[in-house]
């Protein structure tokens, strides 16, 4: 005869035990129960450090200065660093400064669409070229408080559009991921339903721009942002834009919602 055990699972076979055991046997039973939780808990946890690698060492943060930075770009970079390190309480500081990185980590293990060998190899759009300065050097300061942010963006010879001038697309995508970055800081996961550009003067290759963003207005799930590229003194208008992010379930992400 198959055992009430096997059929039942632990806790209806303890059930079983306490009508027929003594409270002794019944005891070392329990303790049993409670040593196999704690090495299941224990092996979750190895799970979950396994199911990170190798992303459980720390990641390259991508928005700390290197050699590839303009003067421009290291004394606006200082000015709003700056900002950040006012004293007083952690909590109550108006800017920070936002680390970034190839992957969203969140997200690494998620996708239905993609293969395995695809998601390992999927990389933020801009964080993807390895050569420092050959594209886009970016650094976010975010200030939660005003509902704002400022990017402060060198954009590299990869990028070129018009000759000695950058692409309108890369412009588009630093302009959509400094909103859609400001938005998600706000609300959580968010994707770019609408995207309005007007391009007013043509960005330098190599120079250095601020983007500013803000948080217009919220309805329900809308986040209406806005968002002004200028030169680093802001006395030169390059780009404006508005843009419209609604807020997703991560199940959104990975094609999983009903
Ligand atoms: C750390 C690194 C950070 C990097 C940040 C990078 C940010 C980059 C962001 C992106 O580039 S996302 C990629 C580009 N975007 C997409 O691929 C989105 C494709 N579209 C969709 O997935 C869906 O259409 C969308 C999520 C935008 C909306 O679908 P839902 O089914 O969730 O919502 P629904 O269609 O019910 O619309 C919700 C509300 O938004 C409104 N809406 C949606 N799309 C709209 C639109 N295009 N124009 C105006 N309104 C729009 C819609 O009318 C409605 O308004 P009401 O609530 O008032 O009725």
């Amino acid at each position: 005869m198959i055992p009430r055990s096997l059929l039942f699972g632990r806790g209806l076979a303890l059930s079983h035990a306490f009508s027929n055991q003594n409270a002794s046997t019944v005891h070392q039973q329990l303790s049993m129960t409670a040593w196999n939780l704690r090495s299941s808990l224990r092996n979750i946890r190895t799970l979950s450090l396994m199911s990170l690698w190798p992303f459980n060492v720390k990641p390259r943060d991508f928005s700390l200065p290197n050699a590839s930075w303009r003067p421009e770009m290291s004394k606006a970079y200082e000015y709003y660093n700056a900002l950040c390190e006012i004293e007083g309480d952690e909590k109550r500081r108006l800017w920070r400064k936002l680390p970034s990185y190839n992957r969203v980590l969140k997200y690494t293990t998620g996708g239905v669409y993609l293969s395995k060998i695809i998601q390992s190899k999927a990389r933020l759009f801009t964080r993807n070229i390895k050569e420092p300065g050959a594209a886009f050097e970016y650094v976010v300061f975010m200030n939660k408080q005003e509902k704002r942010c400022v990017c402060v963006f060198q954009a590299g010879h990869l990028l070129e559009g018009p000759p000695g001038h950058v692409h309108g697309g890369a412009v588009a995508t630093m302009i959509d991921s400094v909103m859609g970055t400001l938005a998600g800081y706000m609300s959580g996961p968010v994707m770019t339903a609408n995207l309005n550009i007007n391009y007013r003067s043509p960005i330098p290759l190599g120079s250095v721009v601020l983007l500013h963003s803000a948080l217009d207005r919220v309805e329900g799930r809308k986040f209406f942002v806005t968002c002004r590229v200028t030169s680093t003194d802001e006395s030169k208008l390059h780009t404006e834009a508005t843009a419209l992010f609604v807020s997703v379930n991560v199940g959104h992400l990975f094609g999983t919602r009903f």
